[in-house]
């Protein structure tokens, strides 16, 4: 494998596939096309940081650092710029080296929603859920690998946590395997890492750690060039993409290089990265490439709408000063600390539950929700969005999926619960605003616009607060009221406030490039080739239409392995596969390595 600074290595030169974006997506199908022989380019527009121990070094994660980080800017809903920013991964690896290394497996019903949205082939069994892994660099080292003896489980330093939430959500079950639930549980989870014997440490398993820089998954064939930006793709007159123009901003007056490629052009920028490259290259909402300056070659107006995120914030209480130094209650910073909760209707409403799924079932507060997406740009047409919201709806109310995840930790002066709406009905967009490829596009997420999404996230604030209330943590703490600073008799609107001001995106974002039909706004068929183009495919997070309960790498791994797939490789899933049957082991039979 040949990884460079130097647009020389690519530059007028044709390759069978050219990959836009070295991300989870595009290094899972880069590995795989030039595992077959295929010659491949990953251009990427940030650095290779794999030197850097905030990437590899999993225990000393640095949350929302700069590093590796797009920190993209981000709209209100009235259009002003917010002070806050989205963290997005900037460097080869893409978000999985920077991401919370969270990892379990998406639930059937999710999956095989997929396939009834419209896209044929996609369901639990042809998207094989019981081999959805990661990849990890060495073999001998899997078991390890996929979680840790002295954090399997619920972390032995959690059991107040595991008392309480039982009793802030009523009849939760208390079970201990999220990579295996079935229905809600309290646990912990399995993490993308792998034990390094050598520093005693675990290391970051993100798609580079893998899939690039593994000894074992070296190739002749297989070209990355760091540190330039991909602007647009170039099409012969059959709309047939045939290459990408590329380049360095820091290159002399930012000259632009062309790369061609003879198979297909995939793009793997993220979410929030490729549905602008459609756009600069003349596929989109007709409006949007006027206002940006951009001829239009293709009318395709989903890109960019449809975007999705879920709405993430924390509540937490002071912990008595007296409590502080005990280890029973407090994990100091445990990488393996946080115990994940994932609640549904019923857990947070009870017998009151039936008066929001009857809500959200109601034919006119469908239609309402669906003009209100049209209406803000969430979403090309009305049958679109209906379609979506169904498709969540009915997972909420008919499968009974989890609506919010709670995420409790510990730290030496406060307990804190991070929690997000888990299937958000509300939806924004992401759009270039000039032909500028260097300029980073205007994305406004519209968070928490929907009435449900919002009755989930106070509800679950009030309920995160009656744990903070309630035994064994009610003796400890000092102020169970510490964030926000809202009594116990808090109205919905003072919650409201509070939740429009700290809530921001979870850092699973979704939908821009949407797969489904195309008159429903898609933008991606079920092969992931964009509508009205040959030899151009998506393939990462932006093709999911829909949130999955599970955050998105587990799903995207399987995604990325069956965008590979469909771009038909003779005998994809071989013995020179890098997903290791081993990571599924469940976490009770682990041993200390
Ligand atoms: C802070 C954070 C925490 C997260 N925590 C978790 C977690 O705990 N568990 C979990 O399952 N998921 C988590 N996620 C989500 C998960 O990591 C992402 O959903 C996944 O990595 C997305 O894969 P992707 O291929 O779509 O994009 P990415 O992995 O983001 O890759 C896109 C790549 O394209 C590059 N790019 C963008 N634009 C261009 C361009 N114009 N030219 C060239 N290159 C370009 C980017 O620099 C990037 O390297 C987290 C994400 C973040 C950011």
């Amino acid at each position: 494998t040949s990884v460079t600074d130097k647009a020389a290595a690519a530059a007028g030169k044709t390759f069978d596939y050219i990959i836009v974006g070295a991300g989870l997506g595009g290094l899972t199908v880069g590995n795989k096309l030039s595992g077959k022989g295929f010659s491949v380019l990953i251009v990427e527009a940030g650095p290779d940081l794999s030197w850097n121990p905030e990437v590899f070094n999993a225990e000393d994660r640095v949350f929302q650092s700069t590093t590796c980080n797009w920190q993209y800017p981000v709209l209100a809903n009235n259009g002003s710029k917010l002070a806050s920013t989205i963290d997005s991964g900037a460097c080869i690896g893409g978000s999985t080296s920077i991401n919370g290394m969270v990892w379990y497996r998406p639930t059937k019903a999710e999956v095989d929603r997929l396939e009834t949205l419209g896209n044929s082939g996609w369901n639990w069994d042809s998207l094989s859920p019981n081999e959805i892994m990661f990849p990890t660099r060495y073999k001998s080292l899997r078991v390890q690998a996929s979680i840790r003896p002295s954090m399997a489980i619920v972390a032995p330093s959690t059991p107040p946590f595991q008392q309480a939430i039982p009793f802030a959500f009523n009849g939760l079950t208390v079970g201990n395997d999220l990579s295996n639930r079935t229905s809600v549980v309290s646990a912990s989870t399995s993490w993308t890492i792998w034990y390094d014997p050598v520093t005693g440490k675990n290391r970051r398993s993100s798609a580079a750690d893998g899939l690039l820089w593994s000894p074992d998954q070296q190739r002749d064939c297989l070209t990355v060039i760091a540190n330039h930006t991909v602007d647009r793709v170039l099409f012969s007159k059959d709309m047939t993409a045939t290459g990408i123009v590329f380049g360095s901003k820091s290159a002399a007056k930012g000259k632009m290089s062309r790369a061609y490629a003879k198979k297909g052009v995939i793009l793997s920028a993220g979410t929030l990265g490729s549905a602008p490259i459609l756009e600069r290259s003349g596929v989109g909402n007709a409006a949007v490439l006027k206002a940006a300056g951009v001829k239009q070659l293709l009318d395709l107006p989903g890109v960019g709408a449809n975007l999705n995120d879920q709405p993430g914030t924390s509540t937490s209480a002071l912990i008595a000063e007296a409590f502080r130094n005990d280890t029973s209650l407090v994990d100091s910073r445990n990488l393996f600390g946080p115990q994940i909760s994932l609640v549904g209707i019923d857990e947070i409403w009870g017998t009151g539950a039936s008066i929001y799924s009857n809500d959200l079932i109601s034919p006119n507060a469908l239609k309402s929700r669906a003009q209100a997406l049209v209406d803000a740009g969430a979403a090309a047409n009305i049958a679109g969005a209906e379609a979506i919201l169904n498709t969540t709806i009915s997972l909420i109310v008919q499968s009974r999926l989890p609506v919010a995840e709670v995420v409790a930790e510990s730290y030496p002066s406060v307990l804190s619960a991070i929690f997000w709406p888990l299937m958000p009905l509300s939806r924004g967009h992401v759009h270039i605003k000039s032909a500028d490829a260097f300029a980073p596009p205007a994305i406004m997420p519209r968070l928490l616009t929907d009435e449900f999404d919002q009755a989930v996230a106070i509800a679950v604030a009030r309920r995160t607060r009656d744990l903070f209330s309630a035994p064994p943590f009610k003796d400890v703490v000092a102020d169970a009221y510490l964030n926000p600073p809202i009594g116990p008799n808090g109205t919905d609107e003072e919650y409201l406030a509070w939740l429009s001001e700290t809530t921001s995106g979870a850092s699973h974002w979704i939908g821009a490039t949407a797969m489904m039909p195309r008159e429903l706004g898609g933008v991606v068929d079920a092969q992931l080739r964009v509508y009205g183009t040959k030899n151009l495919l998506v393939v990462d997070a932006g093709i999911l239409p829909f949130q999955i309960t599970s955050h998105t790498m587990s799903m995207l791994y399987a995604v990325a392995r069956k965008g590979a797939h469909a771009i038909k490789i003779p005998k994809f899933i071989g013995n020179d596969d890098v997903f290791y049957p081993g990571m599924l082991r469940s976490p009770t039979a682990e041993t200390t390595p």
